[in-house]
């Protein structure tokens, strides 16, 4: 059975990364006859510098009948002074929206060869493997009202909305308590209950989904806190699961346990298990077009997408061991560089890779 992936370069380090990616998907492809087929489109700034718009009906059309879809970046500061809803932001948010991924999984983990990378004490990181579940369709990135309006005394006023429903909630709640039943059986759920009504919602739902996953430990946390001990004590955390903007902040902070951004994939699902997949970092703008960037966090996007979209979970961990042996040999893009080891470029990584496949 044939099956589509949709690649969606994107901007900045976007087409670099992607560009191995490819390379890396194709090989996999020939190796385990998966039957892919591939076709590619516009969005973010790319697609706003050809048609004006962020995210063309093209590519949405495109996206939807895909099977899974790979992301590169999207963003830049050429496109940072245009009205927010045309900006190349809003092409990743409307692909999200639209095709409803509202589970993005986001695995922090420290692959043994890069303990000296991290920026934290290897005794503090060696190990590490938690998953955060942040929930990506709704939250302050999609509340309503929103925008920046005029008050009586003439000042202007930005304002988001906040908002959570029930089932929102308990939604992204299932997907985490599945995901801790797999995994350590460990639950915690990062909210900010002592300001917010919408959290307090949050963790009361969460609390009533306790019920109905006896063996799952579920914990809560402030995100104040939740952030200090990712730091401090980052081994406690099994699963976590929370709202957008929280998940998208802690994410980042999660990656850097791990050596580098450059090393954290995503998943992002619906309920029909259909699945964008890129890596947690940005375009990189500063290192854009330099083939500098590292391409692991692309490639393991490619990875997950085998396990989730595609059920090909022997391709997944051939990808995966692929990339623990290209780190085995000594090989190390610019951000996870550390002594003795040799330093390649984004391409000389990706080949890499190949050549561990
Ligand atoms: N999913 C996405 O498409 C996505 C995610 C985050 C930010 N952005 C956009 O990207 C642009 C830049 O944002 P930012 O600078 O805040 O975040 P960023 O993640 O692009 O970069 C942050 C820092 O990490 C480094 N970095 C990121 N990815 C790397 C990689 N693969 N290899 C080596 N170093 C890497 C960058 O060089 C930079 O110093 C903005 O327009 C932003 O909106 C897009
Ligand atoms: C580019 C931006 C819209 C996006 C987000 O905030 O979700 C990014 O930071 C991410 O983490 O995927
Ligand atoms: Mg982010």
């Amino acid at each position: 059975m044939s099956r589509s992936v949709l690649l969606l370069p994107g901007d900045g380090i976007g087409p670099e990364i992607v560009a191995e990616a490819e390379k890396v998907l194709h090989k996999i492809n020939d190796k385990f006859s998966l039957d892919l087929t591939f076709d590619s489109a516009l969005v973010g700034g790319a697609a706003i510098d050809e048609t004006d718009v962020p995210l063309p009906d093209e590519t949405l059309e495109k996206a939807r009948k895909a099977d899974a879809i790979l992301l590169g970046a999207v963003g830049g500061p050429q496109w940072d002074s245009l009205p927010m809803a045309v900006r190349p932001e809003k092409g990743l948010l409307g692909l999200r929206s639209n095709l409803e991924l509202f589970a993005n999984l986001r695995p922090a983990i420290l692959y043994p060869q890069l303990a000296s990378a991290s920026s934290l004490k290897p005794e503090v990181v060696s190990g590490l493997d938690i998953l955060i579940v942040r929930e990506l369709t709704g939250g302050i990135y999609f509340g309503q009202p929103r925008g920046v309006r005029q008050l009586e005394s003439g000042e202007r006023q930005g304002y988001n909305t906040y908002a959570y429903t029930e089932s929102e909630i308990r939604r992204i709640g299932r997907v985490a308590f599945e995901a801790a039943q797999q995994r350590g059986k460990k639950l915690c759920s990062v909210d900010k209950a002592n300001v917010l009504e919408v959290t307090v919602l949050w963790r009361e739902v969460m609390e009533d989904l306790k019920r109905e996953y006896p063996d799952v430990e579920l914990s809560h946390m402030y995100v104040d806190n939740a952030a200090m001990q990712l730091v401090r004590a980052p081994k406690q955390f099994d699963v976590i699961v929370t709202g957008n903007m929280f998940g998208d902040i802690l994410s980042d902070e999660a990656a850097m346990l791990t050596g580098s951004i450059g090393m954290l994939p995503s998943a992002s699902l619906n309920s029909e298990k259909q699945g964008m997949y890129e890596p947690c970092h940005g375009s990189a703008p500063d290192i854009a077009g330099q083939g500098i960037a590292n391409p692991l966090a692309t490639i393991l996007s490619v990875a997950m997408m085998l396990r989730y979209s595609l059920n090909e979970d022997a391709a997944a961990d051939a990808i995966e061991a692929a990339v623990s042996k290209v780190l085995d040999q000594g090989l190390r893009t610019g951000d996870i560089m550390s002594e003795g080891a040799r330093k390649v470029s984004t391409r000389e990584m990706g080949e890499a890779v190949l050549n561990a496949l």
